[in-house]
């Protein structure tokens, strides 16, 4: 086919049919669609239709023999040539679909040309992966994992032409080991099926492995890590799937599938969380001291109930009422424009994130012409706590489907620190309602939020254990709640649920790294037909 300037190809129309009937079908190369009409007078017409070129998912010759109706009985026609055209449909509520239109023709010439010319579009969608690597994790959430990848995505990765490894999980850590030794720069990315957990043991592989490669050492906290270029996908098969569902707007296995397909990419912050220059774990989603913290260690004692040990777990953790005191020191982050009570959402594309990017950017060009560390003032504040969150994202899962800090940004640097005082359990059950409605969770007295770009937390236990190391008498018979003389319960620490996994150490110094790795999504759509999310909450179940 000839070619236009700039090795465009002029516009393909041609009249070809669709179902029964007649269509005016045209390839526009440069408004980079595919498009039929219905070519009747405006008044007969029916719809028209269109198709993005970046949101077909194959082209296919296919096999077709048009039957006709020929005065009341059916009759075989001459052979037909035929296409099928594969494409993402999107339904509500940010749920994607595979749609499939066959167009006809009696002109076998005429029908390769158009195959052809999509195929070679197709093939310019250079984002595109060809090769994956997949893990399953077979107990993730509901165990359904290794039936949803194969029922619904391998279908879709091999009508996508996609050539996947896939490796079933034996044990934990067996997928981050494994990114350790295997070629991963063979692949276009690195898919996980299954849950939070499973996706940090996948993030962790390859961002150690980027580290590793490039001599950067991960348990020095002030290190520049290396960004990790190799996407990651996500295909939901756990209990929260709040990264999934916080990055795509719904927790769907084939919607996810189509997102990789197209190649889409999201880049994502990470905090990296250290003890005493120890590299503990990095964190997407939810770095929780306190009431999260106890949620996840009762939960994981309960793992055989599925999902709903998190119902379970939260509604024993309500009723324990647990405080902890301790003192977190924070760095603002001022390079970005945004604030946690913001009304606007970070969707895809968002302009704080990009705009937070070239801002720290700039900011780190310059600390290096001046060779000297940004050693910017810390904010302190000591105090009893029933919850502090760190959220790098706002934590939207099926439970919460605003999550824990709505206008929390994918990709700007920096985690919203929420910090919710010790208060009366009545406070504290409407706190954990606005988790599930529309109204502002941060409207309370009791609870205060910081966006941050580092932050430390040390907890009281252990400042006075350093601070009396000597003292026998506490060590021995433990050391005895003061607020609660009566009651005798010994004073313990929480623990950090970071995304989904506990950390051993209560002291922490958290730093977060932007966009330092990348999704095959695109973040949430601008969508009016869904933002009342209509999932019930196990809270207001509860209720
Ligand atoms: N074959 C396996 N056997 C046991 N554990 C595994 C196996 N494969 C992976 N794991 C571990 O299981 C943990 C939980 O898995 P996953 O995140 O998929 O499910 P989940 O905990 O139910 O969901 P969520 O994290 O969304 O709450 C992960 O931390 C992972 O390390
Ligand atoms: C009074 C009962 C309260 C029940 C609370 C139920 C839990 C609500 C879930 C919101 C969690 C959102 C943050 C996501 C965290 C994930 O990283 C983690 C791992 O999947 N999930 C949990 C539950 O910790
Ligand atoms: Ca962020």
């Amino acid at each position: 086919m000839e070619r236009l300037p700039g090795g465009r190809r002029p516009r393909l129309v041609s009249s070809l049919g669709l179902g029964r009937r007649s269509w005016e079908v045209t390839l526009d190369e440069e408004r980079g669609r595919l498009a039929w009409r219905d070519p009747r007078p405006p008044r007969r017409a029916g719809e028209n239709c269109f198709v993005p070129i970046s949101e077909i998912i194959a082209v296919e010759e296919t096999e077709f023999n048009k039957k006709q109706r020929n005065i009341g009985r059916w009759q075989k026609m001459a052979k037909l040539h035929a296409f099928t055209v594969y494409y993402v449909k999107k339904a509500r509520n940010h749920r994607w679909r595979c749609s499939d239109a066959t167009f006809w023709c009696e002109d076998e010439h005429l029908c390769n040309q158009w195959t052809q010319a999509l195929k070679e579009l197709l093939e310019m969608q250079k984002s595109r992966p060809k090769q994956l690597l997949v893990y399953i994790n077979p107990y993730g959430g509901k165990r359904q994992g290794k039936r949803i990848y194969e029922q619904k995505v391998a279908p879709l990765f091999s009508l996508a032409s996609i050539s996947t490894d896939v490796v079933i999980t034996e044990h934990a850590n067996h997928a981050k080991d494994n990114l350790f030794e295997v070629n991963i720069y063979k692949y276009d990315g690195v898919v996980c099926v299954g849950g939070d957990g499973m996706f940090s043991e996948v993030m962790h592989g390859l961002i150690g492995r980027m580290q590793k490669d490039s001599g950067i050492d991960q348990n020095n906290p002030k290190a520049s890590l290396v960004q990790c270029n190799i996407r990651i996908g996500i295909i939901p098969a756990g209990s929260t799937d709040c990264i999934c569902y916080s990055t795509v707007g719904i927790s769907d296995p084939v919607t996810s599938a189509l997102h990789i397909i197209l190649g889409d990419c999201q880049p994502l912050d990470v905090s990296s969380v250290h003890h005493n220059n120890t590299f503990l774990k990095y964190s997407v989603s939810l770095l929780g001291y306190g009431f999260y913290g106890d949620i996840l260690k009762d939960s994981e004692k309960k793992r055989w109930m599925g999902p709903m040990r998190y119902d379970y777990s939260g509604f024993k953790t309500f009723l324990s009422h647990h405080y902890y005191e301790g003192t977190i020191a924070y760095q603002p982050a001022k390079h970005t424009h945004g604030s946690p009570r913001d009304k606007e959402r970070c969707r895809t594309g968002c302009y704080i994130c990009k705009q937070s990017e070239k801002q720290l950017a700039e900011q780190s060009k310059e600390r290096g012409l001046k060779h000297e560390e940004g050693e910017e003032e810390w904010k302190v504040i000591k105090g009893k706590f029933l919850a502090i969150n760190a959220v790098s994202m706002s934590c939207a899962c099926p439970r919460s489907p605003k999550g824990l800090s709505p206008a929390a940004h994918l990709a700007d640097g920096s985690a919203d620190l929420i910090l919710v005082r010790k208060c009366s359990r009545f406070d504290f059950l409407r706190y954990l309602v606005r988790h599930t409605n529309q109204d502002d969770q941060f409207d309370f007295p009791f609870v205060d939020v910081y966006r941050v770009k580092c932050f430390q937390f040390t907890s009281k236990l252990s400042e006075d254990n350093e601070s009396n190391v000597m003292d026998i008498g506490k060590k021995r018979f433990g050391q005895f709640c003061r607020d609660h003389p009566a009651c005798c319960c010994s004073i313990v620490n929480s623990t950090w649920n970071c995304d989904g996994e506990t950390l051993d150490s209560s002291a922490v110094e958290v730093r977060v790294h932007c966009q330092l790795m990348k999704l095959f999504a695109r973040g949430i759509e601008e969508d009016c037909k869904d933002e009342a999310a209509h999932s019930q909450s196990s809270i207001e179940q509860l209720l």
